[in-house]
């Protein structure tokens, strides 16, 4: 199925299970790949039809953001989760990277696949 597609949507926020991390904000990079049928909104060039990746990204922004989370596996979920319930996606892939959370390393991370890909 066709996809929507949202590349590096960076996130500032708490994030880590160190004591340090919990006083600071880090900065996330997810990486989204949004199952969504575009035929209907290509067809009638109608943005009623279509899934805004604007929209789908201030509402993950504002979700990760709302609270202190400590696993990058918990903002993946929680991620596919909003996108499928809240926007009706029936499939989602979501990488997360944080960025220098070790040494030597230029970012660490988590993808997932939620929903029907088959
Ligand atoms: N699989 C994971 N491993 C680790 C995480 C995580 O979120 N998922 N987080 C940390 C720390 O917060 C790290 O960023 C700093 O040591 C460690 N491992």
């Amino acid at each position: 199925m066709d996809r929507v597609i949202i590349e590096s949507l960076r996130i500032d926020t708490i994030i880590g299970v160190l004591e340090w991390e919990k006083e600071i904000k880090q900065t996330l990079l997810l990486d989204l790949e949004i199952l969504w049928d575009q035929r209907k909104a290509a067809a009638t060039d109608d943005y009623q039809h279509a899934l805004c990746y604007a929209s789908v990204s201030k509402a993950v922004e504002a979700m990760i953001t709302a609270q202190p989370i400590e696993l990058v596996e918990t903002v993946a979920e929680r991620t596919a989760a909003l996108i499928m319930t809240e926007f009706g996606a029936p499939g989602v892939k979501v990488q997360v990277r944080k960025l220098a959370a070790i040494t030597n390393v230029k970012s660490v991370g988590v993808a997932i696949t939620r929903g029907d890909w088959h």
